[in-house]
């Protein structure tokens, strides 16, 4: 299976521009002829949380519309990051999974709202889980600080999750806890960590960029740096039996004392 990250460098507040710069860069990864796409966390808008009444999206449907006609012209699954999504009564901070056909089928509400940055003034947390189908396999989104809560990641695991989708928007002075967070994650679930995080700054942070892609074994097999980029890597799916045939954590786990 083949990913291709968009480590996009968003423009604060201003969907328009958001949405022309993430085609032009759609249309650059398609060339790769990837399996998947995936946007960083609240891609249209950025952090410009206190404007949202006039630029959160409807129910999500111009970003549906946007990445759906994107997904279905070139026959790929765009994992369109996340949007600021109004309801009729509160936005969320929601991942929208597009398929092949262009129909979307899985919206995943942030969990857990990070305090750090007013996610908790301006948005609604979600209940529901991150499971999806891909292809065939089955994966869970999660969204930036959602990365923090082991207990969270491993229950989508436990019910079959092997590849775990972030969209994130990570600044710089924790780079090296997103670094060492992503690569736990992995690790302890041996499952592939595919973590798309954001390039550029805003007027409260400077983002760390360092979209990473990482095997169930905790090797990078790919990294950002900094910039605004493209970034994609294969994954070989077999190596997750290999590898949990080789230290099965699964079977050795005592959750009657845990
Ligand atoms: N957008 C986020 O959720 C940021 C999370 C973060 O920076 C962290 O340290 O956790």
């Amino acid at each position: 299976m083949k990913i291709s990250l968009i480590q996009l460098d968003i423009a604060f507040g201003d969907p328009e521009k958001n949405y022309l710069r993430a085609e032009n860069f759609i249309q650059r990864a398609v060339k790769e002829n990837p399996d998947v796409i995936m946007l960083p966390e609240l891609w249209t808008t950025g952090y410009d949380l206190a404007r949202l009444s006039g630029t959160a999206d409807d129910g999500a449907e111009r970003t549906k519309r946007f990445a759906g006609q994107l997904a279905k012209a070139n026959r790929v699954t765009i994992i369109a990051g996340s949007v600021a999504r109004q309801s009729a009564s509160q936005v969320t901070n929601t991942m929208l999974v597009i398929n092949r056909q262009g129909e979307c089928i899985k919206e995943y509400s942030k969990v857990h709202l990070f305090r750090l940055m007013n996610e908790d003034k301006f948005l609604q947390s979600g209940d529901d889980d991150g499971l999806f189908d891909l292809d065939g396999v089955a994966a869970a989104g999660f969204i930036c600080y959602d990365i923090r809560f082991p207990e969270w990641i491993r229950k989508h695991v436990l019910a079959g999750a092997r590849l775990l989708f972030v969209p994130a928007e990570w600044p710089k002075p924790r780079l090296d806890h997103w670094r060492t967070l992503l690569t736990c994650r992995a690790i302890e679930n041996q499952a592939f960590v595919i973590a798309c995080n954001r390039a550029g700054k805003d007027p409260d942070n400077v983002f760390a960029g360092h979209s990473m892609i990482i095997s169930p074994w905790g090797e990078i097999l790919a990294e950002a740096g900094e910039e605004e980029t493209l970034l994609t890597a294969d994954l070989d799916l077999a190596s997750i039996v290999a590898i949990r045939s080789r230290i099965p954590v699964f079977e050795d786990r005592r959750p009657e004392l845990y």
